[in-house]
């Protein structure tokens, strides 16, 4: 009766095996893959998994990779995977996007995780989500659980490249965060990383302003530990919040009673 949960990003697939879809529950295995390796998951991880019951995922890679993700599944199980979409409200959560299905499913699954994570610690508050993956986005959602609407701004590493591929004299190593860098790969890596926590502290003070109240903020994705110890903004790292979301949706969509 187990509960596969995948989120497949522009840069890799993360996958869950959890006992049943329901938040909370045992994680029984879990793991990562590069898109360019995924087809190693049928005779490579997945192999030792007994067929899950319910696959639920989200997919913001392109079709391309969402068949070779189906494919994979199809080589070992009979069971149909679920791909969320964005609507226009789901799991407790309103989405305030002009066009709710074109925002990315990933950011959708993630705010459904932060909201229940949030209103099981306490009172309904605002608050923000931030994804710190191939991209970056910083989303605001209100005391009512509804999406105001969020940013998307370049991950590290597509900052570094556009700097790279845009001038003569910036191929360097990777530096360290520091508030007055002195060297061109630390006033690189502190420039990647004060854009971001600077984006977050922007959106946290709209937000601040817009509900009266200080908001939560929660902080997931493949980059956040990176992120975490140069935050302006207090801050909470989550490293399962897309997972969450993908349990809770499921708990809502899929268990019986
Ligand atoms: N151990 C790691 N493996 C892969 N990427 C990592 C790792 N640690 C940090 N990263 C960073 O996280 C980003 C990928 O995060 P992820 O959340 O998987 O992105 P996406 O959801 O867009 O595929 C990469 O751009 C990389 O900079
Ligand atoms: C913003 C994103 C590229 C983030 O992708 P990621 O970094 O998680 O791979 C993705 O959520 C996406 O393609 N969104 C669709 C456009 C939108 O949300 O407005
Ligand atoms: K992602």
């Amino acid at each position: 009766m187990t509960f596969l949960a995948l989120d497949v990003g522009n840069t890799r697939l993360k996958w869950a095996v959890y006992e049943t879809p329901c938040v909370g529950a045992k994680l029984l295995a879990h793991g990562a893959q590069f898109l360019e390796n995924i087809e190693t998951l049928s005779d490579g991880e997945w192999t030792s998994l007994a067929e899950p019951k319910w696959v639920l995922g989200c997919v913001v890679a392109g079709d391309p990779v969402k068949r070779r993700v189906m494919e994979q599944l199809d080589e070992l199980w009979d069971t149909q995977p679920q791909w969320v979409v964005s609507t226009a409200s789901e799991a407790g959560v309103s989405n305030g996007y002009d066009h709710p299905a074109r925002l990315g499913s990933d950011r959708w699954v993630a705010m459904i995780g932060a909201r229940q994570r949030l209103l099981a610690s306490g009172p309904p508050r605002p608050c923000v989500v931030v994804m710190v993956g191939t991209a970056v986005t910083v989303e605001a959602i209100d005391t009512e659980g509804r999406f105001l609407g969020g940013i998307i701004l370049p991950g590290h590493g597509i900052m570094l490249r556009a700097l790279e591929s845009g001038t003569a004299g910036l191929h360097v190593p990777t530096g360290d965060v520091c508030d007055f860098p002195t060297n061109t790969s630390d006033a690189l890596t502190s420039g990647g990383t004060f854009a971001i926590s600077g984006a977050v502290q922007r959106m946290a003070d709209n937000l601040q302003r817009h509900c009266g109240v200080v908001p939560a903020v929660y902080m997931t994705g493949g980059a956040g530990w990176k992120m975490a110890p140069s935050m302006s903004t207090p801050c909470e790292l989550v490293d399962s919040l897309i997972f969450d979301g993908l349990l809770e949706i499921a708990h809502r969509r899929m268990a019986p009673g």
